[in-house]
């Protein structure tokens, strides 16, 4: 018997292995008339308890007609370029489960013509973990600790798709900067503690007098910022007045009064660097702080 025995290979046959291992082996085939069915599908983990083998051997499109979402043109715009140029199908996308969440699955396959069609040879995986993961921590990245509002590098992401928005459409788009008024003296007189509760229940307060699609953020400190969709300056400056007047006469435990904000209002002119629009409302809450506080303004 040879020294080395016990590192040689073991033979393990396909059909012990296949099922044991967290994810499926498959073979998806998509004819010229766009029938599409697995040939081939095995594999372990939960997503398989799911579907059924034999149905999906003949027809697939039920499966992929389930899809919920964007998942749908998604999966099929990506097995399309996979056909289209012979590249690697990658995707991932959500697969209803009759008894609860959906299971988020990863696909990998490799296209190759095939009569009448083409087909891929790949794996899919279970990934609804690891997608969980991911969406805490860009959750984390995006949030601000204390309000648990967006922070500035959400709201500057969702700026930017909104400005683009309208000037695609021509609609129009408007934004608060906030800013409360002698938040150090109030930090100073109630403490630190107080003044970071005066935080939270100002951010609670805005998100309830604004519309689902506005997005309040903190900028950082006492700063805050609006984006508002469809909203033009007349309507912005009545909604920041709407805000500033409320605030203005809550107690937060301090008795009313103690609490004022100043706000600058600008809309966005169609094109511009979002670095103009930015300044024209930072330069309207300066002069809402000089024209002493507890106001709105804009720039004429
Ligand atoms: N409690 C609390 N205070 C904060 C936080 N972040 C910043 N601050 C305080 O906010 C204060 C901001 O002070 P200033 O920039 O001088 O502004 P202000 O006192 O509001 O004066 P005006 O803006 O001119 O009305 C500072 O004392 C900061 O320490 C926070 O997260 N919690």
């Amino acid at each position: 018997m040879p020294v080395n025995d016990i590192d040689a290979p073991q033979r393990v046959s396909v059909d012990t292995l296949v099922p044991r291992i967290p994810g499926v082996i498959f073979q998806f085939h998509r004819s010229h008339n766009g029938h599409m069915r697995f040939p081939y599908l095995e594999g372990g983990g939960m997503a398989l308890k799911y579907v059924d083998r034999d149905v999906l051997a003949r027809n697939a499109g039920q499966l992929v007609e389930q899809l919920t979402g964007n998942d749908h043109p998604k999966v099929m715009s990506a097995i399309e370029h996979s056909a289209r140029c012979m590249l690697p199908l990658t995707t991932r996308f959500r697969l209803p489960i009759p008894t609860g969440k959906p299971r988020w699955i990863a696909v990998s396959a490799q296209p190759e013509s095939a009569q009448d069609g083409v087909q891929w040879n790949g794996i899919m995986m279970d990934i609804s973990d690891q997608v969980s993961e991911e969406q805490r921590l860009r959750k984390l990245c995006d949030t601000d600790h204390l309000t648990e509002l967006p922070n500035r590098r959400k709201l500057m992401v969702h700026l930017t798709n909104v400005a683009s928005l309208s000037t695609r459409h021509g609609t129009p788009l408007s934004i608060m900067m906030i800013d409360i008024d002698h938040f150090k003296r109030l930090n100073d007189r109630w403490g630190h503690l107080h003044g970071d509760e005066v935080l939270k229940q100002l951010a609670a307060q805005a998100q309830t007098l604004l519309r689902c699609e506005d997005m309040i953020a903190r900028l950082g400190g006492e700063e805050f910022m609006v984006v508002l969709p469809l909203t033009p300056l007349q309507q912005c400056h009545k909604l920041a007045d709407r805000l500033r007047q409320a605030i203005s006469v809550r107690d937060f435990g301090m008795g009313p009064g103690q609490v004022t904000l100043s706000i600058g209002v600008a809309e966005y002119r169609c094109g511009e660097p979002l670095t103009s629009l930015i300044e024209r409302a930072d330069q309207a809450l300066y002069s809402a702080k000089d024209v002493g506080r507890d106001c709105v303004c804009f720039l004429r």
